[in-house]
């Protein structure tokens, strides 16, 4: 598959990267300048609980891009001018692999071509041409509204064939909303409390997460997808236990000084909890205290810390 990585980042490496150990698949980054010329010079090495040194190709200039499949990993803020950018060229399919309620935004500008995706690998840019895997885990594709779909199932096998784990899911829209229970119970509350992941264990961190998740399975029925309370707090629970020793990619991003992804996942499970006439205080509050900690500090942070700072390309946001 020829397939284009919008987005080279921490997850977009390290997927671009794992993808491109199959000699079938032509890969090619889309990333700022730094990251870009290093995999070009010594091409992308990925560590930590997987090692691989590949050479997928690599870009800077997102548009006029021709691929069977675009994987879209850019912060969730980021996915309008990723969007955008995609709109110039020729892509048969576009996967977002993003936390958050992004797809609508991806579908607003690429039609039908877009497919729903999550991801639980944990990936965390190193420096330029390096990323480091903190987390083997699984992707799930499938189409938007739910049902068995060929086009997912070539997605997956493309995954597959380079040795990522990788399922084509019939009922993406509830694996959707579970994975944003998911990040609506863990992100914020380990960003604000600047704890790890494990500190969800136990009360009370783990009452308000299972809180803010049961919002997200109540506003998920009120939009017409079966997601069970229960269900909902077991993926939380699962997750927390599986991440115990990860710092949130919220966390990393508040101890960073920069912009956080709550509006995609808190923000927009009280934004549809209020559209759909469903209560939705533990988000709303989260989102609203997150937003208050960005007005005063995010983008005082200045460099990524990884050496690929966004100063050479589109401002984030
Ligand atoms: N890092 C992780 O372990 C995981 C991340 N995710 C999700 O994946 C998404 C991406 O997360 P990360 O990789 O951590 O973020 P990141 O900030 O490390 O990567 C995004 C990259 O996209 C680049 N970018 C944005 N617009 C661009 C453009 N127009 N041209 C070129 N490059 C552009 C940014 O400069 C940045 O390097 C988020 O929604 C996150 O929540 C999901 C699962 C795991
Ligand atoms: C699964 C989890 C909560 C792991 O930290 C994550 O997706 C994130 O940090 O954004």
């Amino acid at each position: 598959m020829n397939v284009v990585v919008f987005g080279a980042g921490s997850l977009g490496s390290l997927v671009g990267g794992l993808l491109a150990r199959d000699p079938d698949h032509r890969v090619t980054l889309v990333g700022r300048a730094a990251h870009v010329e290093r995999v070009r010079a010594d091409g992308l090495r990925v560590s930590g609980e997987l090692d691989a040194t590949t050479r997928p190709e690599a870009t800077t200039d997102g548009t006029g891009l021709r691929a069977d499949l675009a994987l879209v990993t850019v912060k969730a803020y980021d996915t309008a001018s990723a969007a955008a950018a995609l709109a110039t060229g020729d892509v048969d399919l576009v996967c977002s692999l993003q936390n958050g309620l992004v797809e609508e935004v991806l579908e607003a500008r690429l039609g039908d071509r877009v497919l729903a995706g999550t991801a639980t690998y944990g990936a965390e840019l190193v420096g330029p041409g390096h990323v480091r895997c903190t987390g083997v885990g699984a992707v799930r594709v499938g189409e938007l509204d739910g049902g068995a779909s060929e086009r997912a199932e070539r997605v997956a096998r493309a995954f597959r064939a380079a040795g990522l784990d990788c399922t084509a899911d019939a009922e993406m829209p509830r694996s959707r909303w579970e994975k944003l229970a998911v990040n609506a119970g863990v992100n914020a509350v380990t960003a604000l409390a600047r704890v790890d992941n494990g500190a969800l264990r136990d009360p009370p961190g783990a009452d308000l997460a299972a809180r803010a998740a049961r919002e997200t399975a109540r506003v998920a029925r009120a939009n017409g997808v079966d997601l069970a309370d229960d269900r909902a707090v077991d993926a939380l629970t699962e997750v927390v236990e599986a991440t115990a020793a990860n710092r949130s990619s919220m966390r990393q991003d508040v101890e960073a000084g920069r912009r956080t992804e709550a509006d995609a996942i808190n923000g927009a499970v009280a934004d549809r909890g209020a559209a759909a006439g469903v209560e939705t205080p533990v988000n709303r509050t989260l989102a609203a205290l997150v937003r208050t900690w960005e007005t005063e500090n995010a983008g005082q942070g200045g460099e990524r810390g990884d050496g690929c700072d966004d100063a050479d390309g589109e401002p984030s946001g």
